[in-house]
């Protein structure tokens, strides 16, 4: 994967780092208008459509943004995730259409970023990736950098682009995998410490002056699309922009677009209009030619099978009904310990979650050891020889990670947030933390239940974007449905599923049946019942908010 690292032991993936939260930093694609959810400074919000602790963000680059920046509300209103999509697979567990790839190339402040939003807010579609081709400027020595800050570097030359890096990006998201974008800093002329992770989508944006360069990376594209905005308009734009977002002076961008943006535009951008499908004239405020991009695009996602995103409650959750259990469903031994009737629901429940995971490791390979004991004798035993790391699925499988931790020393826990979207009833993910390096790794995946296996399919399919082998992964829960396992065992038949319990079916309202109610709430305390006030303030004065 291309990548740029950092020291932290777990590295923040996706949304928010608590330092980081309601902090309005180098944004996405949007101007001021852009709203991002903030998903962790908000735990208590259910429903992401109610979204309150919404930031506003300032700047352009949707794929150089800091690492939160992956669902943004357009003017519209309508939610765009910018980071990757709901990972359904088929019976063959086969993934969705590779995305639909559009170009857009032009000159520097053509309004190609614009554009590009524009067309996010008219495709009416939440899973799409905007990749700018800034993230993809190469490292300067300080030599470089030096002449940079003189001016006598030239950004706007091929040479000035990092495109095996780049070309490598667009080959992994087009196969619907991850990778760690780069982001740059045009005040410093570096790149950040930290990289924007970003997966694969329905429609995938590429967007840079030299969009056009590489034939291997046109050859990708499924429209490309020239921004034909004349010389004047680019330049007041340019100034503007850089004077006022870059930390540029007014001469010194002068200075730079007569040495090189201008003539680098005249040798290597304009000549990609000749390359383009489409070309617009006078960029964002063109509404006309981006409405028949728009169609264009639409027509074709249909072409090849797109459809939009089903809600999950239309799905077919016994579509597996007619397959047999899998192979991959090991349940733990049924002994009086597995049934002990009690009502100390969370002892009992770590009390079953130790035997859960005392068994799961059973399934990681050991090897024979020789350990010289105190007293010179030597002792022949077994010893893990892989090394196993937990991701917990929040907020019910963070209980398991104490049981983790007891019977795997030091063992390293990431953790992933996915809620399913109370209208949609599709998941969403909303935060992820994982071990670096995870592709290293055998990992446990623990939830306490699963149900419709939705949410762990979207979890599994993270993991796989993240290179970890689909034989590396064992998911772990309390209490599984029937419905779930088949959904997953058949879609990833290399997982392997741990329980100690599985119920036979879900019900409309996706619960399991007979259940054993919201695990995380009894676990917590946190279920308040039907008819009861809520103690806790969560924001309405008037009605108390009830839960069932
Ligand atoms: N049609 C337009 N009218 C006014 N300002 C625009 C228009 N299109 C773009 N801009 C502004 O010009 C600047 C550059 O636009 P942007 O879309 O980021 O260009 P590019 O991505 O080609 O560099 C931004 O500050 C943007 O807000
Ligand atoms: N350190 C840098 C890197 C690039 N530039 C200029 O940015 C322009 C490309 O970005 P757009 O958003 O305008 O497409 C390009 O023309 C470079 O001159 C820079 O000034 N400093």
């Amino acid at each position: 994967m291309p990548a740029v690292s950092n020291d932290s032991d777990l590295k923040d993936k996706t949304a928010t780092q608590d330092k980081n939260a309601n902090k309005v930093v180098p944004s996405p694609i949007g101007e001021r208008r852009v709203k991002i959810h903030d998903p962790i400074s908000d735990r208590k919000m259910l429903n992401p459509n109610q979204g309150p602790g919404h930031v506003c963000r300032r700047g352009r680059q949707l794929s150089s943004s800091k690492s939160e920046d992956h669902l943004m509300t357009t003017d519209l209103g309508m939610k765009v995730y910018t980071k990757g999509r709901p990972p359904w697979y088929d019976i063959h567990g086969q993934t969705l259409n590779k995305p639909y790839l559009i170009g857009i190339c032009g000159g520097s402040a053509s309004g190609k970023t614009t554009v590009a939003k524009s067309i996010i807010e008219r495709l009416g579609m939440p899973w799409v990736t905007v990749l700018s081709m800034d993230s993809f400027y190469k490292v300067l020595s300080s030599a470089q950098h030096e002449l940079a800050s003189k001016n006598e570097y030239n950004f706007d030359t091929p040479d000035a682009f990092d495109f095996n890096l780049l070309h490598e990006t667009l080959l992994r998201l087009s196969e619907g995998k991850s990778v760690d974008v780069p982001v740059y800093d045009f005040t410093t002329h570096k790149r950040d410490i930290n990289t924007n992770v970003m997966y694969g989508a329905d429609v995938l944006i590429f967007e840079g002056i030299l969009a056009f360069h590489l034939k291997e990376i046109v050859d990708l594209m499924d429209i490309k699309v020239f921004v034909d905005t004349d010389a004047d308009t680019r330049l007041a734009r340019r100034l503007s922009r850089d004077t006022g977002e870059r930390g540029r002076d007014f001469s010194g961008v002068l200075d730079q677009y007569i040495r090189h943006v201008k003539p680098a535009f005249e040798q290597y951008i304009a000549p990609g209009a000749k390359v383009a499908d489409v070309i617009i004239p006078r960029g964002g405020e063109n509404l006309v030619a981006i409405d028949l991009i728009v169609r264009q695009v639409k027509t074709q996602l249909v072409a090849r099978g797109y459809e939009a995103s089903k809600p999950i409650k239309d799905w077919d959750n016994n579509a597996f009904e007619h397959l047999p259990m899998p192979q991959s469903l090991h349940i733990v031994k049924d002994t009086p310990q597995i049934h002990h009737g009690n009502d100390e629901f969370v002892f009992y429940a770590e009390r079953l979650m130790r035997i859960l995971i005392e068994h799961a490791v059973n399934f990681i390979s050991y090897e024979d050891v020789e350990v010289q004991m105190p007293n010179g004798k030597s002792y022949y035993g077994r010893r893990r020889n892989a090394e196993l790391c937990g991701v917990a699925v929040m907020r019910a499988g963070e209980t398991l990670e104490k049981s983790l931790r007891a019977v795997v020393k030091d063992c390293k826990v990431g953790k992933i947030l996915i809620q399913t979207n109370c209208i949609t009833m599709m998941p969403e993910l909303y935060f992820l933390r994982l071990p670096r390096h995870i592709n290293k790794y055998k990992v446990l995946l623990m939830d306490a239940t699963v149900a419709t296996g939705s949410c762990a399919t979207m979890a599994i399919r993270i993991l796989l974007d993240h290179d970890v082998l689909e034989e590396n992964i064992i998911l772990c829960a309390l209490l599984m449905a029937q419905p779930g396992i088949q959904r997953i065992a058949y879609s990833f038949p290399r997982v392997k599923l741990i329980t100690t319990c599985v119920d036979p079916a879900i019900n409309e309202l996706l619960h399991i049946i007979p259940g054993m109610g919201n695990f995380g709430d009894r676990y917590f305390g946190t279920e308040v019942r039907r008819g009861e006030k809520a103690e806790f303030d969560i924001g309405s004065d008037d009605e108390p908010l009830l839960f069932n």
